[in-house]
C-alpha cells in the first residue's frame, strides 16, 4: 500500500460496526434514523470519520524516504500557507488553519509535495494542535536529518467556536524550532518570510 494512499475502499466490517454506534446517536438525540434524508446518514458518517481518521494507517516517514534527493542547496525552504484540517481529541470537532514550514537541507532536499503530504498524515487523527506540530517537527527532523527544521501552525478550533466558549476569531498559534532555527536570526528571517506576501 502507498504510505499516503487516500481511503477510496473502506474495510466494511469496521465502517458496519461504526455505522451501528452512529444510528445509535441518532436516535438518542430524537431524531428518526429511518426518515429519508437520514437513511445512509449513519454509512456517510462512518465513512467521513474514517476519511478524517486515515493518518493512523499512513507513514510520514515513509513518505518523506520515498522522495529525498541529493542536493547541495542548503538554505532555506519554506512551504507556507498549506491548509489542514484536523479534529481535537477532547471533542472530535474540527480545528483548521493553515501551516507553514521551513528546513535547511544537509545533504538532502525532499519533493515539495511530500510536506503538505506529511501534514495531511499527522492531521488526520485525534489531535491537539501543540502535538500535531511537534509530530510535524519530529518526523522532518528526524527523517530528512536537516541543519535546521521550523514548523508554525496558526488555527481555529470549531469546539471553541460551535459550542463552549463561543468565540469566533481568536486563532491559535503554535511552533517548534530545531537545529539552525533555534538561532534567533534564522527563526526571525523565517517569522520575516511567512508573514510577507513576497516568499
Ligand atoms: N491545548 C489545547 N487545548 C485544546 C485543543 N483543542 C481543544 N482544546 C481544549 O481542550 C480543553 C478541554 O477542557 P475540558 O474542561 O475538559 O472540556 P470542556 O468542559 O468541554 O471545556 P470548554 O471547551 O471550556 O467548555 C478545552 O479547554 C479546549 O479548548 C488543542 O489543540 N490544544
Ligand atoms: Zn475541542
Amino acid at each position: 500500500m502507498a504510505p499516503y494512499r487516500n481511503l477510496e475502499e473502506y474495510n466494511m466490517e469496521i465502517t458496519d460496526g461504526i455505522k451501528e454506534k452512529f444510528a445509535s446517536v441518532i436516535d438518542e438525540i430524537g431524531e428518526d434514523k429511518s426518515r429519508e434524508g437520514l437513511l445512509k446518514t449513519p454509512e456517510r458518517a462512518a465513512k467521513a470519520m474514517l476519511f478524517l481518521t486515515q493518518g493512523y494507517k499512513q507513514d510520514a516517514e515513509e513518505i518523506l524516504k520515498g522522495a529525498m534527493f541529493k542536493e547541495d542547496y542548503d538554505d532555506m525552504v519554506i512551504i507556507k500557507d498549506i491548509e489542514l484540517y484536523s479534529l481535537c481529541e477532547h471533542h472530535m470537532l474540527p480545528f483548521f488553519g493553515k501551516a507553514h514550514i521551513a528546513y535547511i537541507p544537509n545533504g538532502h532536499i525532499v519533493g515539495l509535495s511530500k510536506i503538505p503530504r506529511i501534514v495531511d498524515v499527522f492531521a488526520r487523527r485525534l489531535q491537539v494542535q501543540e502535538r500535531l506540530t511537534h509530530d510535524i517537527l519530529e518526523c522532518i527532523n528526524n527523517t530528512l536529518k536537516p541543519k535546521g527544521v521550523a514548523v508554525v501552525i496558526e488555527a481555529s478550533h470549531m469546539c471553541m467556536m460551535m459550542r463552549g466558549v463561543q468565540k469566533q476569531n481568536s486563532v491559535t498559534t503554535t511552533s517548534g524550532f530545531r537545529g539552525q532555527f533555534e538561532k534567533i536570526e534564522t527563526r526571525n528571517e523565517f517569522l520575516k518570510l511567512i508573514s510577507s506576501d513576497l516568499s
